[in-house]
């Protein structure tokens, strides 16, 4: 098996950014000049690396490969009963890529890693199983991804928010109270033992995860020992962290929404029918760098909801580089969006 290669459409490239956009790593950008309102690409993802967020009520109902919801079809199920369902047989074939490998029924050791990962309410552990699954068998499974930025996850984790007044952890951001009980020596401090809290998980995981992908049961491609440290397990989650786009699929044929790139946020209209959130990774809009007055936008099609478009806002120059707002359509505070975009991208 030959790991996927990322490759553009005509007239678009990504390269480094350089220059004072050093610090940015790799970009997209178009050798031709751009109209605005332009469909510059559709794309699906990277095979296997799409998923629905844990909490959806009726995940089991949409195609584990393309996420479509089922409508009485002709489903097809893991030929080792395990559960998963396909709304196709090319869905069920491209979705061998890692299900070969990471599948319940053959594999005893995935159950439990899944599991965890569900007891933590992190996908990412999934995506990340994915990852190595599809690309294990190859010598150095990092090849197709080695052009993504990857922080260790830990350095991508945002502190949950505690309330200035009762200290408690909230999960969400809270309101500033006029007397701070946090000075800033204790939320580093706060920082560094919820980072080693997720390090020590991520070790955790990296064991159960090793176990799974050298599992030599019946039917079971084992992939080549190798130890899956905490670091290297680190090192994936936090590229799936931040180059996972959000996706929506709905039960019926809907106009494409704009999608925000921070997965676990949803831009879908409260106004609309309820759409099931996921997220994925692609080959070249996960190149996609972050801008507030962004030249271009990602929408996702519920209808279709593994496949994003990617439309121009404004006309572009050639050699410009085309960028998207991260937090297109989420409902954060400016505070909260610069906190987002530092804890979670790295982006000043
Ligand atoms: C989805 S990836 C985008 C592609 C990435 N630049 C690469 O080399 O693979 C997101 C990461 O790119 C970097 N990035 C994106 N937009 C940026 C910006 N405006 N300023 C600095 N870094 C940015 C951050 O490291 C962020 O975590």
């Amino acid at each position: 098996m030959q790991p996927w290669r990322r490759v553009c459409p005509e007239g678009l490239e990504v390269r480094p950014c350089g220059g004072a956009d050093v610090v940015k790593g790799n970009g997209l950008f178009t050798t031709r000049a751009l109209e605005e309102g332009q469909l510059l690409f559709q794309e699906d993802p990277v095979d296997g690396m799409a998923l629905l967020m844990f909490d959806e009520p009726n995940r089991e109902n949409h195609c584990q490969h393309c996420l479509r919801r089922f409508f009485g079809g002709a489903e097809v199920g893991c030929p080792q009963n395990c559960g998963a369902r396909y709304c196709c047989g090319v869905c069920r074939s491209n979705a061998s890529v890692h299900h070969d490998v990471l599948c319940a029924a053959a594999n005893p050791h995935w159950a439990d890693f899944e599991q965890q990962a569900r007891e933590c309410g992190n996908e990412y552990y999934l995506l990340a199983a994915r990852a190595l699954a599809a690309d294990g068998s190859e010598s150095d499974a990092w090849a197709a991804w080695a052009d993504y930025a990857a922080p260790p996850w830990w350095e991508t984790m945002r502190r949950p928010a505690y309330s200035d007044s009762s200290a408690s952890c909230t999960g969400e951001h809270s309101s500033r109270s006029s007397s701070p009980v946090f000075d800033s020596e204790d939320k580093a401090s706060l920082d560094r033992f919820f980072r080693d809290a997720v390090r020590s998980q991520t070790a955790d995981m990296a064991l159960l995860l090793q176990r799974v992908l050298e599992c030599s049961a019946p039917g079971v491609e084992s992939l080549p020992a190798k130890e899956l440290s905490a670091e290297a397990l680190g090192r994936l989650m936090g590229l799936v962290r931040v180059n996972a786009m959000a996706v929506v699929a709905a039960s019926d044929d809907l106009a494409p929404f704009a999608a925000s790139s921070e997965s676990g946020s949803s831009s879908q209209d409260s106004s609309e029918a309820p759409l099931a959130r996921g997220m994925a990774i692609y080959a070249v809009t996960s190149a996609m760098n972050h801008a507030s007055d962004a030249n271009c936008f990602v929408a996702s099609d519920p209808s279709a909801p593994q496949r994003c478009l990617v439309q121009t806002l404004r006309p572009v120059v050639p050699g410009e580089e085309l960028c998207i707002n991260y937090l297109q359509g989420s409902h954060y505070t400016e505070e909260q969006r610069r906190e987002v975009l530092q804890q979670q991208y790295n982006i000043h």
